[in-house]
């Protein structure tokens, strides 16, 4: 709750703990004419009947066991009176003239008041909704705190608990006692607490009473001091350091049943009182909280209590501020109003707000509170949607903002309030319903440009996008270069897909797309399919030999392998190094029949998403997976998960993006709903041919929980490479394992101040995910970071294929994917570029970093140096890429020679 309505509760007392309440007793004590008429208005006639009361009762009872008190501060008063009185001595004074003060204050009659119409402008007593009072009868809780075993007194107390129908616990030490309190604990929070206050040397009783009164929500526990009997009976027995501790009672030290039980009733009662009043105060604080209008209520004083979250977003002040002048914080006609007394008013008031200059001026409403004649509360409600009028006027977007958007729309839908409270009454709270209400929490008495900060943050929050990438204005950034754009378009945003004019009739079969017309490549991968077996000669064992390393020579392995790199380096490093057959308890057999069956299922037409690829990515993810980071994190099963899902990742591959399939109604975008559709459809093609077949089924010795957790992995891992995610799967890696320095923009806008790696969250199993993701992410795109002669070849590869589909478009009519994307006019430098400043860079500092690996960040960055050097030397197409390439090879070899 952002009210305080502890300040309602006890103002009193803080009134007067602003100087000594000893000092504040005697300053009103001696004045015949209180300086305030309405407070001695409803003092003066209960003072000297209570007052009366409790003299009798202390002269008829004060050999008796018990001794009460009250527990509002008018009684607290007159107990110090009477309790001066009998003692003949006051803390403030002792002087005969100070006794005889003090006794004229407590003979004030009526009659003394001035003759002021105070009954014409003081509210009648107001009714307290009784509703909101009820208490229902809830059994006794009673904690009792005695230091000493086996105290008699203690199990007297103890057994009245239990013959009133309650439950008791005995604990010896104040700190068991104030563990009674914690949240954390099973055992309900006492009502009432009895505590042995009879020797000061085995514990000290006031100070845990102001401990257990300091903790939260504690104001309705009954605090009752046991105290001897013999220096209850002493003349210098001094009641008021128990009220000022916190006590609600003294008991004198009995072991008489009848007595106990007579207490413990009363206690019970007292107890449940008071939680109904401070649970009532509790709601209307928390309905005052949630009222969009500015609400304020005052004591007799004309002291701010209490402000609604309203009014503090306004005012710039802080909930919890403690009782301050009304004067500081509003002027005009309603300050006097609200001094006045009169029961209801209506007047402008100028609120003047703490972070800037300016105030505000506002219609408000006053009105009175009180219990009996006399004012105890005023409070002051002003018009939110004036404030908002009053902002739209001035043109600013301050802080209250936030707030005149929701009186706007709640004001003007009131269909929607209902169901929005009806959404509230829901036992749902999202995580980010909770950071935005955090958030909103820390802008109270926040400086402006804190505010600001965290409003923007809020706004963005608040739109379901978070991760949804928006194109940086960065001037080192080609942001204008069309290609570049065209393809990190085509690459992360789902909007193209709606670009669906026209169309032609989809294809029915991925593998029948527009590359299947190439028979002569498909017959050469069939014959190899029936021959394969895993025989090495002995260029192949030299290259397979550097499996491991990062230049590893993939396209000599395709080239040796006929177009099978995938199943090769697969048993070499499954079946080898990683031993993915023990992790799966199967034999290398069925492994080499998976990786045939895969491999196969790869479209070996494709120029660039074909089995090379997969073999592309497998190594990329088997060298990460030999650092010692990934070594430490991840399990033989995980990483055996990896090396499937590098494998499997884009099998059955059209060499057309996810975009072209829809635009092109091709079945499996229906099948998939347009929603990642290559990546649900080689996830799941992967389990359908893996549980097909026996003799390829790697799973098949799996325990079913081993199963599903090996399958949940893959197919994470496998959806994870969808580009649309991208910048979710690297902000949350980066959220994760970065920490920014201190000391970033006051806007909170990006800066490019260094992230610090930070390895605190890394056992925890969700964050082993992100890592898993980032990590096939990471190799799926590692071509780029590759030394320059493969990285080159990678963009050849892309490029032919990109041309292919924009082809494949122009031909049946499709709408263009990546227009850009066209042989004749194509820059494949720029495309380049491109790719690595708005994909790789920042992804492949953050994996680098993480994994220990620096030459991912060199090798992008003298890959995006030479594309540069080659696009201002005006190359474009892939011919002349290709030559600059060869020119440059043999520049090198000459200068060697
Ligand atoms: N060197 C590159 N240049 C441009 N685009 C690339 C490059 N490497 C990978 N990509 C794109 O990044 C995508 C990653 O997911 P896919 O393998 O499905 O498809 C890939 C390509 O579309």
């Amino acid at each position: 709750m952002g009210c305080t309505p502890s300040m309602l509760l006890d103002h009193k007392n803080r009134r007067d703990s602003t100087g000594s309440q000893e000092a504040a007793l005697a300053k009103i004590a001696p004045t015949p004419v209180c300086q305030n008429k309405a407070v001695q208005a409803a003092r003066a006639p209960r003072a000297s009947l209570e007052s009366d009361g409790f003299s009798i009762q202390l002269s008829s009872k004060k050999d008796s066991y018990v001794s009460q008190m009250g527990n509002n501060f008018a009684t607290q008063l007159h107990i110090k009176r009477i309790s001066e009185k009998l003692h003949g001595e006051g803390s403030s004074s002792g002087s005969p003239g100070a006794r005889a003060g003090r006794r004229s204050s407590l003979a004030l009659t009526p009659e003394d008041e001035p003759l002021v119409d105070i009954a014409n402008r003081s509210p009648p007593p107001s009714q307290v909704p009784s509703a909101l009072l009820y208490a229902p009868a809830e059994p006794l809780e009673l904690l009792c705190v005695f230091p000493e075993r086996g105290s008699r007194v203690c199990a007297a107390a103890c057994s009245a608990a239990a013959r009133s129908g309650g439950e008791s616990r005995a604990v010896r030490s104040a700190r068991e006692a104030l563990d009674a309190f914690r949240r954390d604990q099973d055992a309900k929070q006492p009502h009432v607490v009895v505590i042995d206050a009879r020797q000061i040397q085995l514990m000290d009783a006031t100070l845990l009473a102001r401990a257990i009164r300091g903790m939260k929500n504690t104001q309705h526990v009954i605090l009752i001091a046991v105290v001897k009997k013999s220096a209850y009976l002493k003349d210098d027995f001094a009641v008021l350091p128990y009220l000022e501790a916190g006590f609600n009672r003294i008991m004198v030290e009995t072991l008489g049943a009848s007595a106990w039980c007579a207490e413990m009733l009363q206690a019970r009662a007292a107890s449940a009182t008071a939680r109904a009043q401070i649970g009532a105060v509790a709601a209307l604080a928390a309905a005052a909280d949630r009222c969009r209008d500015l609400v304020a209520v005052t004591d007799d004083q004309q002291r701010i209590l209490l402000t609604n979250k309203s009014w503090c977003r306004v005012v710039g002040s802080r909930l919890e501020e403690g009782p301050r002048p009304l004067t500081e914080a509003i002027s005009g006609e309603a300050l006097r109003l609200a001094a006045s007394g009169v029961r209801e008013w209506e007047a402008p008031i100028m609120l003047r707000r703490r972070a800037t200059p300016d105030s505000v001026l506002l219609p408000c409403r006053g009105s009175s509170v009180a219990l009996n004649r006399s004012t105890s509360h005023v409070v002051l409600v002003c018009e939110a949607a004036s404030v908002m009028e009053g902002e739209r006027a001035r043109g600013s977007l301050h802080s209250i903002r936030r707030g005149s958007l929701d009186v706007r729309s709640v004001a003007s839908d009131g269909l929607r309030r209902t169901s929005l409270a009806k959404l509230q009454g829901l036992p749902l709270e999202a995580p980010i319903t909770k950071v935005i209400s955090l958030l909103s929490t820390a802008t109270e008495g926040a400086p402006p440009s804190t505010v600001a900060c965290i409003e923007r943050a809020v706004d963005m929050l608040r739109t379901s996008e978070l991760y949804s990438p928006q194109m940086r204005e960065d001037p080192k950034m080609r942001t204008e270069d069309p290609i570049a754009t065209d393809l990190i378009g085509a690459l992360l945003s789902r909007e193209q897909l709606n670009t669906n004019l026209a169309y032609m009739q989809g294809t029915t079969n991925v593998l029948s797309s527009r590359r299947s017309s190439n028979d002569s490549t498909v017959v050469r991968s069939q014959a190899n399919r029936t021959n394969m077996k895993h025989k090495t000669t002995g260029q192949l064992r030299e290259v397979l030999d550097t499996a491991l390393s990062w230049d590893f020579e993939i396209f000599r392995l395709e080239d040796l392998t006929r177009g099978r790199p995938l199943t090769h380096l697969g048993l070499t490093l499954m079946g080898g190094r990683f031993d993915v057959c023990s992790a799966l308890e199967c034999d290398e057999r069925t492994l080499l029949h998976w990786l045939t069956i895969i491999e196969t299922n790869y479209h070996a037409v494709n120029t660039y998403h074909n089995s090379t690829h997969a073999a592309d990515v497998l190594q990329a993810v088997a060298f990460f997976l030999e650092k010692d980071r990934l070594k430490s994190v991840l399990e033989p099963l995980e990483a055996a998960a990896a090396l499937i899902s590098a494998a499997a990742h884009d099998i059955d591959h059209p060499g057309t993006s996810s975009a072209f399939l829809c635009n092109s109604r091709h079945s499996l975008a229906i099948l998939y709903n347009d929603v990642c559709v290559l990546e649900s459809h080689h996830a799941a093609l992967t389990f359908k041919l893996t549980l097909n077949d026996d003799r390829v089924n790697i799973f098949k010795n799996l325990d079913r929980d081993t199963y599903k957790n090996v399958r949940h992995n893959v197919i994470d891992m496998i959806l994870a490479t969808e580009m649309t995610k991208h910048f979710e799967h690297l902000a949350k890696f980066v959220n994760v394992f970065y920490a920014r320095s201190s000391g970033s923009k006051e806007d909170g806008m990006q800066t490019d101040e260094p992230l610090s790696l930070d390895t605190t969250a890394l056992t925890s199993p969700e964050n082993v995910v992100l890592i898993k993701r980032m990590m096939i992410k990471c190799a799926d795109v590692s071509n780029a970071s590759r030394p320059q002669k493969f990285a080159f070849e990678w963009a050849r590869r892309i490029a032919e294929e990109y041309f292919l589909q924009t082809d494949e478009e122009k031909a049946k009519d499709l709408p263009v994917v990546m227009p850009m994307f066209d042989r004749a006019t194509c820059s494949i430098p720029r495309s380049q570029i491109g790719f690595i400043d708005y994909i790789i860079i920042d992804m492949m500092e953050a994996w680098a970093a993480f994994i220990d690996m620096p030459e991912l960040v060199t090798h992008a960055r003298n890959n995006h140096a030479r594309w540069r050097e080659l696009d201002e030397a005006g190359v474009t197409t892939i011919a002349d890429v290709r030559r600059a390439q060869r020119q440059a090879i043999t520049n090198t070899n000459t200068t060697e020679e």
